[in-house]
């Protein structure tokens, strides 16, 4: 105190400035290291008391834990200060824009309590609050005070939330009991739904995409036995983890759904989903960017414990043979004829997708592919897969999918209208209305049902109608079962018609196209050929002139050096006569040019459309030459008096008219 004291004294009374200076420097120096050492002596506290256990939301626990600090009405949550409320769903990939049927209550009444609202007319949000990001929330838990911080943390591709869970406890118990009782709260609240996740190939990742109610196994109307075949298997499956280690096979398995459209394989899979509750990650081979690394990479992070689904493998397999048809390896099979389709898949090929057969299969069951997932692929066209990808291993189970036979179409029928034992008048299957139209008459009852019965089987052919064309026209009459019964024959019939109509306008379009893309390709030849001989035609005329040229000139040549040789003898000074001659030559030759001129020029008029163009270029061309062309009927015999004449006319025509005389 006594040195404070001497410390402090001198900065109040006069002293030199210099050792003021020196003791605030000194003493807030002094200061800082205090607050400096105290806040570290908090934190070495705080990390010897504090357990602190980091969730990234790239897993599991992440979900469960916000999905339990979102829960509306939890307790303790509800006394924190600072918070985000939102109306979207939580989820791994943060929060996602929730699909109908997720997170909502099914007591209407206790809506503002739970603070759920309609929207738009029937469709209910709940409000949830979750923690707001890069702020610590305390909030009271089993006794313990915990402290919540939920961060943002940047990767390569894109950006990935952490959840920060710190709480003054002697060991981890109470946070295994947080995490147990999140996951809990989490499952509880998700057993009656499967959650969807889809590929998102510009990031390489999984997205959470909706959580859609679980579907039964008994509303799947399959051939007897399929059902249980198929779920067995996946039972046994999932239960074999060491079996498949001891004796060193991957623990994969691999299903093919394969068959018509509207036939159940997609039902099929999400009821599986449901019933093994399982998540259901699904991949469109053909979606735009898919390439061989973004599918490896998202194989890779595939949970160990969950259906692959790999839609309509056909449609990307055979965009991939004509993609890349040297690494796809060339399957036996190509896509399908028409030209539609062909000019569709030509137009898909520029999509960005580099997708080859051989990437497909290394991710299928390459080091990267996760162990323990059940690959569930569609396709309707099963002869359009390379043998290697559906081949054992690959996949182990294939099932064909076929139009409803009429089982099937009876058990859909009772699916829609199931019959009520405890009232046997309405064992007809028949709705409220209906059966109470049958009571009136308690006695036709049955057998008025087993006629419905009869008829109805009788009505629906075997093999030709898809279930879900049967679904779409039960759902038309969900409320009058017998009009159903009773019109499903006329409804057949128009069934029939328009299929064949539709089949009629597909083969009249397919012929149209056909017809135009042949009318084309005959037009694209017609004009290379005419372009062809135009060439040939310009190129031969060019060879004409040149040859003719040549062939003028040499003459030309010769008859220049006939006189020249035969000048010693004979008088170096031509004559009058011959002067006149020469001159009469010229003016003969000039009259003969002009004569070729005209003639040229009455012709290019004769000529028509595009060869009047290409004669007229032409004639310009060789306008030169009509000189030359001009001394042809004026070309005298090849003797010597005419050899001299032609000496000038040789000249001349390389010369101006106005020259001809000077020359001579
Ligand atoms: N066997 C079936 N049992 C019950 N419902 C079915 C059956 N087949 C089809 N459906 C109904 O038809 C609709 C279409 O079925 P789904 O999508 O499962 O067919 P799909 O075979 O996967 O067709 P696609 O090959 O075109 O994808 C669904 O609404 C489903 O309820």
């Amino acid at each position: 105190m006594q040195a404070l004291k001497n410390l402090l004294s001198p900065l109040s009374g006069n002293s030199n400035p210099i050792q003021d200076t020196l003791k605030l420097v000194v003493i807030g120096g002094t200061v800082e290291t205090a607050r400096r050492a105290s806040v570290s002596a908090w934190n070495g506290f705080i990390d010897s008391f504090f357990l602190t256990a980091h969730f990234s939301q790239e897993d599991y626990p992440y979900d469960w834990l916000m999905h339990w600090l979102s829960k509306a009405g939890q307790p303790a949550w509800g006394r924190s200060r600072e918070f985000d409320i939102t109306t979207r769903s939580v989820s791994r990939h943060g929060i996602t824009q929730k699909t109908t049927g997720d997170l909502e209550d099914e007591n209407e009444d206790d809506e503002e309590e739970s603070g759920e609202f309609h929207q738009g007319g029937g469709r209910r949000r709940k409000v949830a609050i979750v923690p707001s990001m890069d702020t610590t929330h305390t909030i009271y838990y089993r006794g313990h005070w915990l402290r919540i911080t939920r961060t943002k943390r940047y990767e390569d591709y894109g950006s990935c939330a952490e959840l920060k869970i710190s709480v003054v406890a002697r060991n981890n118990d109470i946070l295994k009991r947080l995490v147990l009782e999140a996951k809990r709260e989490y499952e509880k609240d998700a057993e009656h739904r499967v959650h969807i996740f889809m590929a998102d190939t510009t990031y390489g990742c999984w997205r959470w995409n909706g959580a859609r109610q679980k579907r039964p196994m008994s509303s799947i109307v399959l051939e007897p036995g399929v059902k249980d075949m198929i779920l067995a298997d996946c039972k046994d499956f999932l239960a074999s983890e060491d079996w498949y280690a001891e004796r060193g096979i991957p623990f994969r398995r691999g299903y093919l759904l394969h068959g018509v459209p509207g036939s159940g394989k997609t039902s099929l899979i999400h009821s599986l989903a449901g019933e093994l509750g399982l998540d259901i990650y699904v991949v469109s081979l053909s979606s735009k960017g898919m390439s061989d690394n973004t599918l490896t990479t998202l194989m890779g992070n595939v949970p160990s414990r969950c259906i692959l689904l790999l839609e309509d493998l056909d449609a990307a397999f055979t965009r991939g043979i004509s993609r890349d048809e040297t690494s796809t390896g060339a399957p036996t099979t190509t896509s399908s004829s028409s030209s539609s389709s062909s000019s569709a898949k030509n137009k898909d090929d520029n999509d960005g997708s580099t997708l080859s057969l051989s990437g497909l299969l290394n991710s299928l069951d390459g080091v990267a592919a996760a162990e323990g997932r059940l690959l569930f692929a569609t396709t309707n066209h099963i002869e359009r897969l390379d043998p290697a990808l559906s081949r054992p291993g690959r996949m182990d189970v294939w099932v064909n999918f076929k139009h409803a036979t009429k089982w099937q179409a009876e058990g859909i029928f009772k699916c829609f209208f199931p019959a009520r034992p405890s009232n046997p008048v309405a064992t007809s299957a028949a709705p409220p209305s209906a059966a109470s139209a049958d009571a009136k008459h308690p006695a036709d009852a049955t057998s008025s049902a087993n006629l419905a019965e009869s008829k109805r089987k009788h009505a629906i052919p075997e093999n030709e109608l898809s279930v879900a064309a049967l679904q779409g026209y039960l759902l038309r009459n969900k409320t009058r079962p017998r009009e159903c019964v009773d019109e499903v024959a006329a409804w057949v019939v128009s069934e029939r018609e328009m299929r064949e109509k539709l089949k009629k306008e597909k083969e009249e379009r397919e012929a149209k196209e056909k017809k135009e893309a042949e009318e084309k390709a005959k037009k694209e030849k017609e004009e290379a050929e005419a372009k062809e001989r135009e060439e040939k035609a310009a190129k031969e005329k060019t060879e004409k002139k040149e040859s003719r040229v040549k062939g003028k000139r040499s003459a030309l040549r010769e008859a220049a050096k006939a006189p020249a040789a035969s000048a010693p003898t004979e008088n170096d000074t031509p004559t009058p006569s011959e002067s006149t001659s020469a001159t009469e030559g010229s003016s003969s030759a000039k009259e003969s040019a002009t004569s070729a001129e005209s003639t040229s020029a009455s012709e290019s008029e004769n000529t028509s459309g595009a060869d009047a163009d290409t004669e007229e270029s032409v004639t310009s061309e060789e306008e030169p030459d009509k000189a030359e062309k001009a001394l042809e009927p004026s070309e005298p015999a090849p003797d010597a008096s005419a050899a001299g004449k032609e000496k000038w006319v040789s000249v001349k025509p390389q010369q101006s008219s106005a020259d001809a005389p000077a020359t001579a």
